[in-house]
């Protein structure tokens, strides 16, 4: 077992300075501008924003043709008027907050993860099993198992320290799967497919609701909440509080996603890449840290089954757009990212076959 060292501790034991391991290699920083194209060096937190897609439009064309741009163009939008009661997600934020915030460590550690192994349920800090050069990110989290039913396990649950935990996270794991099942529909017919192509070709919906923790950093411009990725299932719904810090990389740009209190941001994951063939991307997305303001978010991730097989959909295969990615096991799909890291799309890349 590795120690138990949680980030939030380290900032109250009051480092003034980040310890080695989480310091970036300068690619890698917040400020470096190395992913930027034509060397038109774009400051960062410019007034571009990803789309903004309003789910109670009633006119169907403009609704589906915002939501192809989207996918198209950036691989993860905000939606309004989505249907979840505005009071979820304000308690789920609070719960969150108050695990966190309210509860001494020893506490919280009756329900630490099991550090040796990747995705495992519960409160960590580590995305990947380290080994000794692993940067790791300025984050701490709380990881639940939340769909299918057989997965839950809520005496992994903290409702003995805070008492609406349990019906916060049921509540939130039922809205969070009805708002997949709807934005997939929506997915699928932008496309031309039938409503129920992307929910089918998924299956049954394999959920995790994870909340970050992103204490304040004494060097923000040396570490990163959370590593530049693209999350690996179908589809995930993130909410975030009033703090900055989740950035898309949009054409060699990280935009900052302004936090919106109401919205839901949706992040199209690898296997809808797969699935739509490339016509709709995944977003690579990182979160930076700041010196002031600890931060919080919920992502709740929609995901196949582990023996689900996720191949390009044939009806968009034809003579123009040729057959792009082979098919895969999702299980398959997910080692290979814990194993070789989540850098850019070279799991996808993997899958590329040659045009
Ligand atoms: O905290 C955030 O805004 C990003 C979280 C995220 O990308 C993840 O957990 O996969
Ligand atoms: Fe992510």
């Amino acid at each position: 077992m590795e120690p138990l060292v949680r980030v939030q501790n380290l900032v109250q034991s009051g480092v003034s300075q980040v310890p080695r391991q989480y310091i970036q290699p300068l690619e890698s920083r917040p400020n470096n501008h190395s992913h930027d194209q034509n060397n038109n060096h774009t400051p960062q937190s410019s007034n571009i924003n990803i789309p903004l897609i309003d789910l109670s439009n009633p006119n169907d064309t403009i609704l589906l043709d915002s939501i192809r741009h989207a996918c198209r163009e950036w691989g993860a939008f905000h939606v309004i008027n989505h249907g979840v009661p505005l009071k979820l997600l304000h308690d789920v934020r609070h719960v969150g907050r108050s695990f966190f915030e309210g509860c001494p460590l020893t506490d919280k550690l009756e329900y630490a993860c099991d550090n040796a192994s990747a995705a495992s349920e519960g409160y960590g800090s580590k995305l990947l099993v380290a080994n000794d050069d692993t940067v790791l990110d300025w984050r701490d989290y709380f990881d639940h198992h939340t769909l299918p039913l057989t997965r839950r396990n809520p005496s992994r649950w903290p409702s003995k320290l805070i008492p609406n935990y349990g019906k916060v996270l049921c509540d939130y794991s039922d809205e969070m799967k009805l708002l997949c099942e709807k934005l997939l529909g929506f997915i699928s017919e932008s496309l031309g497919l039938t409503s129920s192509y992307m929910k089918d070709a998924v299956g049954e919906l394999y959920q995790n609701i994870t909340i970050s923790y992103y204490p304040p950093c004494p060097q923000p411009e040396l570490t990163l909440g959370l590593q530049s990725h693209s999350d690996f299932g179908a589809l995930t719904l993130l909410i975030q509080d009033d703090v900055e810090g989740l950035q898309v990389l949009k054409d060699g740009h990280w935009v900052t996603v302004q936090p919106l209190s109401e919205a839901i941001v949706v992040i199209l994951s690898d296997q809808t890449q797969i699935l739509t063939n490339g016509e709709y991307i995944s977003a690579i997305h990182r979160a930076i840290t700041n010196a002031s303001r600890a931060r919080l978010s919920v992502a709740t991730f929609h995901d196949p089954a582990k023996t689900v097989k996720i191949s390009p959909a044939s009806e968009l295969v034809s003579k123009s757009s040729l057959l792009r990615y082979r098919q895969v096991v999702y299980g398959d799909y997910v080692s290979s990212w814990y194993t070789k890291g989540p850098e850019g799309k070279r799991n996808l890349d993997a899958l590329l076959l040659d045009s």
